[in-house]
């Protein structure tokens, strides 16, 4: 268990994180959203122990922390958003060298090239694979690390669809006994398999709660068919939250908040719709 209490961070005139209060449990899994700028990768990295607050205070499985993060850094992996490696060794050697790194031990590591379809892939060099699939590589020693926390920035992006499946099934099955804390902008990942959904905002918490929770937050939601010209007019006057191009040309336009036109017609929300006007206050 990790709790956070009045966590600040600034970076010069940059206040990243704003008074952060936090508690996160011993399992699970703890999706964190919020705009490119929010704080996400900050709190990762204070989670990780590699970052220290400006101000306020951390515990681990109860006791306060001081300067000394050892314990911190041991109970967790990070798997940061770019892990910049040596591009002429291959995934499975930069795999194990990772762990042996920190000692930990490597004996799941085949069976995660398995999982994450990295068969007849791990012995290129990291150089020569895509972008997604370095990204698995790297989950493979995110996973094969075996830490009571994980912490996962942005960890589909750059994944195709079939892999987006396989991590979310992998990371369901794990969060039974492991705390998962994973970033990602991504509304049908956190729907799909988040217990609980950490919002960020300008550095500032404005959601920490269950899926349904900040679903209960989504506002009134409208919808309209609209032309090209109507659909910039929409987007003046209110927050959009969705537009889908129909067969004729039209559009299908999502607006929250007060009911605008006649013609509009109410509609049940999504957590899309709620998160747009949870994160909408700067707009
Ligand atoms: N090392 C740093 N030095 C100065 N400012 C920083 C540093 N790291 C982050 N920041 C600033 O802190 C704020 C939060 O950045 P952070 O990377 O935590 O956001 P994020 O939510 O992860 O964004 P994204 O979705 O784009 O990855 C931003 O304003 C960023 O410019």
């Amino acid at each position: 268990m990790i709790s956070l209490t009045g966590v600040t961070k600034r970076y010069r005139a940059t206040e990243a994180l704003t008074r952060l209060d936090v508690t996160l449990g011993d399992a699970g899994i703890v999706a964190v959203m919020g705009r490119n700028g929010a704080g996400k990768s900050t709190l990762m990295s204070i989670l990780a122990g590699l970052a220290a607050e400006t101000e306020g205070s951390i515990s681990l499985l109860g006791e306060p922390l001081r300067r000394d993060r050892r314990a911190l850094r041991a109970a967790t992996t990070l798997l940061p958003q770019e892990l910049r490696l040596d591009p002429a060794v291959p995934a499975r050697e930069m795999i194990r060298y990772l762990l042996r790194l920190r000692r930990r031990p490597d004996d799941a590591v085949a069976d995660l090239i398995e999982v994450f379809g990295l068969t007849g892939l791990a012995d290129r060099p990291l150089g020569t694979l895509s972008g997604g699939t370095r990204q698995r590589a790297g989950l493979v020693y995110a996973f094969a690390a075996a830490t009571p926390v994980l912490l996962l920035d942005e960890p589909t992006q750059g994944l195709d669809p079939w892999e987006r499946l396989r991590f979310t099934e992998h990371v369901a099955r794990v969060a039974a006994t492991r705390l998962i804390v994973y970033s990602t902008h991504i509304v049908s990942d956190v729907e799909a398999i988040a217990g609980r959904v950490l919002i960020l905002e300008g550095g500032q918490l404005v959601h920490n709660g269950t899926t349904d929770d900040l679903l209960a937050r989504a506002p009134s939601v409208w919808q309209i068919d609209a032309d090209a010209a109507d659909l910039a007019e929409l987007g003046t006057h209110g927050q959009v939250s969705g537009v889908t191009r129909l067969t004729d040309g039209t559009f299908r336009v999502r607006r929250l908040g007060d009911r605008f036109s006649d013609t509009a017609k109410p509609v049940p929300p999504t957590l899309l719709d709620a998160y747009i006007a949870v994160t909408g206050g700067a707009q």
